[in-house]
This record gives C-alpha cells, structure tokens and sequence, in this order.
C-alpha cells in the first residue's frame, strides 16, 4: 500500500547518467514515493496530473530554463543539477519565483559532499597562494565546458583573493597557442579535459614560494550525487525562494 505521508517526487532526464541514479535512490528511500519520471519528448504535465510536490532536473543546459517555468508557475518546488547558469539565469529564476511566493528552487552546481567541501577548502587557501588555476577532468559525453563546478569553484576563489587584496596569478606567457591558457573565469585559468573512461574529477591548484598545494576531488560513480539530492528534495519544500548550493543545507 502506498505511504500517504511519503513525498511525491519527480525526476526529468529521468533516463539520463545521473536522473537514473537518482530514480534508484528516490525509490530506495522510505520517505519518498517516484511519483513520475519525464525525459526528452514527454509532457511535463504529468507532474501536475500526478500531483507531484518536488521535482529533480539533470537535463541539458538547453532545455532546463524552460523546465523551471513551467514547474515554477505550476507551484512545483524544483532540485536542478542541470548545469549552465550564470548570473542572468539566476536572476530570471528569482523573477519567475517573484510571482510564487511559496515555491523553492534549488540549484547547485554540484551535489557531492566532497565537492562542496573542495570548494570551500579552495575558497580559504585562495588568498595564502601566489598562483591558483582549477583544472576538471569530466566524461567526454559532458555539454558544457566549463563544468559548472570549475566556473564556481573560480568565482568563488577570485572573490577570496579579491577580498584579501590577492592579485592575478603571474603569468610570463606572451604568445601562446589560442585556449593552451585555459579560459579565464573571473582571472582565473581554468582547464578543461575530457577523457572517456572518466566520471567527474576536479583539481583546484596554488602554489606559492617554495610549496604546493593540490585539493581534488573524485566523483568514481554517479551515486556520489543522490544523497546530496535528496537532501535537497527533503528540505526545498521549507525554503521558498532561490537557494543556490547545498552549503546551507549543510550549514556550511
Ligand atoms: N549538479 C550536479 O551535482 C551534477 C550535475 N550534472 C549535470 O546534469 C546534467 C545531466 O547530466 P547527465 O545525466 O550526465 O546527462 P545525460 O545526457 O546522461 O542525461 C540527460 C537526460 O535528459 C534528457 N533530456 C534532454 N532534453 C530533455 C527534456 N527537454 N526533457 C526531459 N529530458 C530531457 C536526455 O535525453 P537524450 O539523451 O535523448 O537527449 C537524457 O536522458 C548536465 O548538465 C550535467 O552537467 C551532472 C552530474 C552532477
Ligand atoms: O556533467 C557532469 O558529469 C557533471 N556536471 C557537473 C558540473 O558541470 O560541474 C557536476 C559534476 O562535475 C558532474
């Protein structure tokens, strides 16, 4: 018999790498009940009809915008991997949100534990080092490049180093083979790579007089997300309004 109480969650990309990750741990948990599951070519409203309350996104940067208006006007709290947001998505989320009062959205770049904290670590050693640049390693089946990950992980260095009066990294180069410096995220280089074989791995270099350091983190397996994600799809629904980042759920 179904659980009355459970929350109805749904998943779009359901049969996706991560969104089938996902499916398994929503079933897997007591407190949840898989109340519809949408990918390319179906119709969203099916989580109106199914009376879903959360739904989890790990779609394409292409398509989820459209994705959220509509769970947004259809008063449906959202938990968004999917990556590609910039500061202007952001904002067209609050706007959208504006006119919900009660409806939550989470978006986090990356749900892993290990990655939140890599972050913050790269974040608090920024400012100590002379040279920082962030290199991710991703599957080569990855959109976007960047990885959301990396574009976060470099604004969140650059503001710390900004704070602290850090300048850039030096750098001689004076002529150069166009992108063998990276691309430039806020001043700071970021490398991408893509190599099959590979899952989600990042490595945030600093380096000053005399001494390295090197933070990485390993994503081996796609269920490194989920309980990320679930946390999100348990906790969205009391925190209306635009939530960036697993960080305060976590209370980092
Ligand atoms: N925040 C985080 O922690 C993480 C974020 N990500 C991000 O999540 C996203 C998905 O990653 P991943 O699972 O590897 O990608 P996949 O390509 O494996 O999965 C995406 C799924 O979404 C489907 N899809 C495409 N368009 C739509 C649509 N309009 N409606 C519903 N479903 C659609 C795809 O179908 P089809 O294949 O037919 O196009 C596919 O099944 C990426 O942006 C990735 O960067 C990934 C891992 C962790
Ligand atoms: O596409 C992926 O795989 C991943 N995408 C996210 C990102 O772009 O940062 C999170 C993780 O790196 C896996």
């Amino acid at each position: 018999m179904a659980d009355k109480t459970a929350l109805r969650v749904g998943v779009l990309g359901a049969k996706g790498k991560v969104g089938q990750a996902i499916c398994d741990a929503v079933d897997a948990a007591a407190d949840l009940e898989l109340a519809a599951t949408v990918d390319k070519g179906d119709d969203l409203d099916v989580f109106v009809t199914s009376g879903t309350q959360v739904v989890v996104d790990f779609t394409h940067p292409d398509v989820v915008m459209g994705n959220l208006q509509f769970l947004i006007e259809n008063g449906i709290h959202a938990v968004v991997g999917t990556t590609g947001f910039d500061d202007a998505r952001l904002e067209q989320v609050r706007e959208w949100l504006a006119a919900k009062l009660d409806v939550g959205v989470l978006i986090a770049p990356n749900f892993a534990i290990g990655a939140v904290l890599s972050m913050r670590f790269a974040q608090a050693a920024a400012r100590f080092f002379d040279s920082v640049e962030v290199i991710e390693l991703h599957h080569p089946n990855k959109a976007d490049a960047p990885s959301g990950t990396a574009y976060r992980t470099a604004r969140l260095i650059a503001e710390a180093r900004a704070a602290a009066g850090v300048g850039r990294s030096p750098d001689a180069t004076s002529t150069e083979l166009d992108g063998a410096r990276g691309a430039d995220v806020d001043g700071v280089r970021v490398h991408s790579v893509r190599v099959a074989g590979l899952v989600a791995h990042q490595e945030v270099l600093l380096g000053t007089q005399g001494e390295t350091l090197t933070i990485r983190h390993d994503s081996i397996d796609r269920s490194s997300f989920a309980p990320g994600v679930l946390l999100g799809v348990r906790e969205i629904g009391s925190r209306p309004g635009l939530t960036v980042g697993i960080d305060p759920l976590l209370d980092l």
